[in-house]
């Protein structure tokens, strides 16, 4: 199974909610947070956020409590364990940023299935404030992507893992989303790879409405329990088509070298014998 990568996006996808607004709305914020969207870019209103609430005494502690409180469903850590432990290559591209998503992986106990974590930076700082910035810096250029919002083209991110993947000898990629951020890497999807989108969400809209475009497989799914049951069943989709290939491949090494051809009854287990 050492051949399938597995891309998930992180909120509405691995969590039920947007964690920006759940850690907003539950820390009581919201009225500013929407005074403030209007007037300047997503991460810096959250990273304003962050200083507003530090200046009102809400400590790291009581952001990491809210997170952990996020909304799972019961089969998605179940899924994700067993995808990793068939040997999958599991990754994240997510919009949210890397405090938030560390945190809830580590409470739910799954950040050692994840090899990788392309996300906005945020950290906490030596004052313990939490800071969040762009994973693109739009200030000095733009990632030049009109699908994605300004800091993160998650199309460059896959296009970027694609090569990683090739190196290693990885052939298949499964990608899981929600939202319309997803579809720019959809469409950079091959031929052999799948794509998940969540049914009656933006990408899946947009996939829908655009299906000559995607090259990928279309599998949708609902809820957690879809997300484990069609997941774990491309899984074993993909890893018997790897195993029939490989068994293939050594039939076609087996001609060429020109070994004497087995007979089909050799092939085969010994007749029963008749009337005896
Ligand atoms: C113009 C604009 N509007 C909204 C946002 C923010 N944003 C969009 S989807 C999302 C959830 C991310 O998590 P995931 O990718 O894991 O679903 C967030 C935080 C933005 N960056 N630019
Ligand atoms: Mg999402």
């Amino acid at each position: 199974m050492a051949g399938i990568a597995v891309v998930f996006d992180f909120d509405k996808t691995i969590i039920d909610l947007d964690s920006d607004n759940w850690v907003v709305d539950e820390l009581g914020a919201t009225d500013l947070f929407n005074q403030l969207l209007p007037t300047m870019p997503w991460n810096f209103v959250m990273d304003r956020m962050m200083k507003e609430l530090y200046a009102q005494g809400k400590t790291i502690d009581d952001i990491q409590e809210v997170l952990r409180r996020a909304p799972i469903h019961p089969r998605v850590v179940p899924a994700i364990k067993t995808a990793h432990s068939l040997g999958c290559d599991l990754r994240i591209v997510s919009d949210a940023n890397l405090f938030y998503i560390e945190t809830i992986l580590v409470h739910l106990g799954i950040r050692d299935c994840f090899s990788e974590i392309n996300t906005n930076p945020g950290y906490v700082n030596e004052e313990g404030r939490l800071r969040i910035f762009p994973f693109h810096d739009f200030q000095s250029s733009s990632h030049g992507c009109n699908l994605c919002p300004p800091n993160m083209c998650k199309g460059m991110i896959i296009e970027r893992i694609q090569a990683s993947l090739a190196k290693e000898g990885k052939k298949t990629m499964i990608y899981l989303g929600d939202g319309s951020g997803d579809f720019c890497p959809s469409l950079k999807l091959k031929d052999e790879d799948y794509v998940m989108p969540r049914k009656n969400f933006p990408v899946w809209d947009l996939i829908c409405q655009n299906r000559s475009l995607v090259r990928a497989e279309i599998h949708e799914w609902n809820d957690g329990e879809e997300l484990e049951r069609v997941l774990l069943k491309l899984i074993e989709t993909i890893s018997l088509q790897e195993s029939h290939s490989k068994s293939t491949w050594w039939l076609s090494v087996d001609c060429k070298m020109e070994t004497i051809p087995m007979t089909a009854h050799e092939a085969l287990p010994p007749a029963l014998p008749v009337n005896q």
